[in-house]
């Protein structure tokens, strides 16, 4: 193995330690940082990701409220529940749990959230934003990619980043930012003909596929760096990437893991996004 290992578990451990200082200054002067999540239905996944929120917010002195409600739950009942937290001023950053049950439409509940409050940086007008280089709320597994690469100092400006993958929260906006970075930026997905072609000539690979260690040493340009997003649950329970960990690390100058890559640092950068809230700053 020649690939150095961005740790995100530990990253984002300091960053929460720098959080918590600030924190204790914004409740000096009266600031009481808070996130409400709202969780639809029991998906084991989610509730599993939202403790991990609550667990973060904690430590760095966040004050973090979960609100459960059932996953019949209408959604006019959801946006009359958005609509309270937008008004009250106690509640600085709203996180509507996705994804969502099929009979709620996500968009309108993403629109629904203040801009003010939206601590994902889902709302177009943050989207919107981001594309234009206001400062913002960024998304959070972006931001939190962006963070990493520059914990290491890795160069942004002028290479060839190539990103798998085109969601709404990781692929489209991952590249929006690297391309405010200067980066020359390559989005492929799954209607991508001949992958490797892009992928070999990647200084910078990040891969948000979604399905586990599909991308191996095969896939590379040497030396380069590769992001891995995927978080995927095997039959035996345990968490492993979309890529190939082993393989790739062999060729790559730098890699993430998972568990203990990109997911800790989502979490870290929802509370970053928490206390810019509480600060009023956007
Ligand atoms: N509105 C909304 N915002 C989100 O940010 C959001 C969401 N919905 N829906 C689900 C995805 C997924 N997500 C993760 C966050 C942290 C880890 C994480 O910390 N993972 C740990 C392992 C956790 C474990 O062991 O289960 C790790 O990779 O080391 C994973 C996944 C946020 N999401």
């Amino acid at each position: 193995m020649s690939a150095q290992i961005i740790n995100g578990k530990d990253l984002a451990q300091e960053l929460r330690l720098e959080m918590k200082e600030e924190v204790v200054k914004l409740k000096d002067t009266g600031v009481n940082p808070n996130l409400t999540v709202i969780l639809v239905g029991d998906n084991p996944a989610s509730r599993s990701y939202v403790k991990g929120k609550e667990k973060a917010s904690a430590q760095v002195g966040i004050q973090s409220e979960v609100i459960e409600l059932s996953s019949s739950v209408t959604e006019e009942k959801l946006l009359e529940i958005i609509h309270k937290l937008n008004e009250d001023p106690s509640v600085h950053g709203i996180l509507v749990q996705l994804p969502l049950p099929d009979h709620i439409h996500e968009q309108h509940i993403i629109e629904a959230i203040s801009p003010t409050k939206d601590v994902d940086g889902f709302h177009p007008i943050n989207i919107g934003r981001m594309m234009t280089g206001q400062d913002t709320f960024l998304p959070c597994t972006p931001f939190g990619i962006i963070t990493m690469l520059k914990s290491k100092s890795i160069p942004i400006a002028g290479k060839h980043v190539v990103i798998i993958g085109r969601s709404n929260i990781v692929g489209k906006p991952v590249g929006q930012l690297l391309l405010n970075e200067n980066a020359t930026v390559t989005h492929c997905h799954s209607r991508t003909s001949n992958l490797k072609e892009y992928t070999t000539k990647a200084d910078i690979l990040i891969v948000a596929i979604g399905k586990p260690n599909i991308i191996d040493k095969e896939y590379l340009k040497a030396n380069a760096v590769v992001i891995d997003v995927g978080i995927n649950r095997l039959d035996n329970g345990s968490l492993t990437g979309d890529v190939d960990f082993d393989s790739a690390a062999s060729k790559a100058s730098y890699i993430t893991p998972v568990p203990k890559g990109v997911g800790p640092m989502t979490i870290a950068m929802l509370l970053h996004n928490t206390i810019k809230a509480a600060k009023g700053l956007t």
